[in-house]
């Protein structure tokens, strides 16, 4: 293995908190009811616009209303990025693992780029990674295989070689579609589906439990 691309939400940061916090903030200006932490739980991992378009259709909101909300979300996501979110146990320790075992790292998100950056700063983990990108830098998001086989092109490592890890389907349809082998985390959020039901090379509880010698002997 050459390098990993690392997923942020559900995988290294749960960021559950800022979302629910940030929506409801949008909401709230928009004099429309808050939505419960669950709605989120199940909404979040394919970016800030599907978010909000099931968010609104969940309040009962015309889709018209859709910039208006996205203008506001931005603003609250940005004011409190951070704030109601930890990283997981075993995320920095798994980070040093692969640096140490040699491996280039980027951080992959649907999350826009924006809020991605800053949010890696203020937990202290910016420093892993070579690249950064967010779900607004190429034409598609995960599931599609587009920013991966981008991602591979930017680190320099065939998708073969490069390891994708995250915590859910749209982190699996896009390794698989890419061609890159795949660890998922256990306590993600996957759309409230079980994680164990997706195939992968491993599925693993903690970061720091990734097995690198078994990855390191696949071809
Ligand atoms: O912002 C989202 O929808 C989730 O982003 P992720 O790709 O880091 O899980
Ligand atoms: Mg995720």
């Amino acid at each position: 293995m050459d390098a990993a691309i690392i997923d942020l939400d559900g995988t290294m940061v749960d960021t559950l908190g800022d979302f629910v916090v940030a929506l409801n903030a949008m909401l709230a200006d928009l004099s429309l009811p808050a939505v419960e932490r669950h709605f989120v739980e199940q909404t979040i991992g394919k970016g800030s616009e599907h978010l909000i378009r099931r968010t609104l259709a969940h309040a009962g909101a015309a889709p018209e209303r859709f910039d208006a909300a996205f203008a506001r979300y931005q603003y609250h996501y940005l004011a409190i990025n951070g704030r109601h979110a930890e990283l997981y146990p075993g995320v920095e320790e798994g980070l040093r693992q692969l640096r140490a075992a040699g491996l280039k790292l980027a951080c992959l998100t649907n999350k826009p780029g924006a809020f991605a950056r800053p949010l890696l700063a203020a937990k202290g983990i910016d420093h892993f990674f070579s690249f950064v990108f967010g779900g607004d830098a190429f034409a598609a998001k995960k599931p599609d295989p587009l920013p991966l086989l981008k991602t591979c092109e930017a680190l320099g490592t065939p998708p073969g070689r490069t390891l994708m890890v995250g915590d859910s389907s749209n982190d699996a349809e896009a390794a698989h579609a890419a061609g890159c082998p795949l660890v998922l985390v256990s306590y993600g959020y996957n759309h409230g589906q079980p994680v164990h039901g997706l195939r992968a090379e491993a599925h693993v509880d903690r970061l720091d439990q990734l097995d690198l010698a078994a990855l390191r002997r696949r071809p």
